[in-house]
């Protein structure tokens, strides 16, 4: 099949679960009486992003038999998302919920309940080769390699995406809720590093991987010699900066932004990086749409209800021109 033929975008592969964000802000949680309930998890918040921009997106997850269960399943399909490689748990596994608490601006925080999750039973049968094919990228988050027999369920469509010439894009995503020791999460995260042709993460995340304090360099230096060809490595406010196989270094700065909440930024910096390099854009405008994207959505109370539209991303990069 050509990439041209290919009926998907990307399919991002993970958690889908519920965020519940803080309604009386600038407090602490103790606080804290009322939450909104949205849609959340890195992946599906990186697949509702894209679809909002215009990628055709699918989504391979497994959600509960349950109210939560059912009102994601709507949400990502109302978003413009494919849901039928979304599995429905039959096992009495539950909704991830993301508590999320935000003291200040600057000092925010997320209280995860992840015990029995329906996400981290996924099972290497339940994902299709059929759909996998029909993507011109894979998007795996590393969360889902905390735990069989999800991390197994990765490895099968990492084999199925190999097979038919389809990206593998590995967003770092740490959560350490979900991780027993450093060791684990470093050896799991290497493999699929190593594996992957796009790596998306944190500077932080990045020194999760590889176990050590690391820099940049050294760190680009390990993941070119397997089968990345490029990797975006994020400082926060700093900015980011994108590296190719060919040598070259850009840096995307980030844009001011009236600060409500800082969780969000990198789910809604990766939907726009990835929508404008499969759209054609260059890389240099690629990290920029990702970080007009990030300044719009720290500045909202929710993540994936507040994904930008492609004019708000390009009315901020031109308003800071
Ligand atoms: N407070 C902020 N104001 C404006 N942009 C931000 C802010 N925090 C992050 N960003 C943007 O979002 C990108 C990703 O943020 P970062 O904090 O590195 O990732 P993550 O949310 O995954 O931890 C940054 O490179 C930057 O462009
Ligand atoms: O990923 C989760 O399970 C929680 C998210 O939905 C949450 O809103 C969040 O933490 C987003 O954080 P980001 O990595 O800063 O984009």
């Amino acid at each position: 099949m050509s990439q041209n033929e290919k009926k998907y975008d990307l399919i991002a592969l993970g958690r889908a679960c519920i965020d519940l964000n803080a309604v009386e802000y600038n407090r602490p949680m103790e606080e804290t009486h009322t939450f909104s309930k949205y849609v959340g998890g890195s992946p599906a918040n990186i697949a509702i992003g894209s679809a909002k921009l215009g990628l055709k997106v699918g989504f391979i997850g497994k959600i509960p038999d349950d109210q939560h269960g059912r009102f994601i399943q709507k949400f990502m399909a109302d978003a413009g998302v494919d849901t039928s490689g979304m599995v429905v748990d039959r096992e009495g596994h539950i909704a991830g919920l993301a508590f999320t608490e935000i003291k200040s601006p600057e000092e925010c925080s997320i209280l995860m309940y992840r015990e029995g999750v329906a996400d981290l039973y996924l099972q290497p049968e339940e994902v299709n080769e059929d759909y996998i094919k029909q993507a011109k990228a894979l998007l795996i988050s590393g969360t889902a390699l905390a735990q069989s027999p999800s991390r197994e369920a990765v490895f099968q469509a990492i084999k199925f995406a190999k097979k038919h010439q389809v990206d593998v894009i590995f967003e770092l995503d740490y959560r350490s809720y979900t991780w027993k020791s450093v060791y684990e999460t470093s050896v799991y995260y290497s493999l699929v590093a190593e594996q992957a042709n796009i790596v998306i993460g944190t500077r932080d995340e990045f020194d999760m991987m590889e176990n050590r304090k690391g820099d940049n360099a050294s760190t680009v230096g390990y993941l070119f010699r397997h089968q990345a060809k490029l990797i975006v490595i994020k400082h926060g406010v700093e900015g980011s900066y994108a590296y190719t196989k060919s040598g070259e270094i850009y840096h995307g700065t980030a844009y001011k932004s009236k600060v409500l909440k800082t969780f969000g930024a990198g789910d809604s910096y990766a939907a726009a990086f990835l929508h404008a390099l499969m759209s054609g854009k260059d890389i240099q405008t690629a990290l920029q749409y990702g970080s007009a994207s990030a300044a719009i959505v720290v500045s909202k109370h929710s993540c994936s209800e507040a994904m930008p539209t492609i004019a708000e991303i390009e009315a901020l990069i031109k308003a800071n021109a």
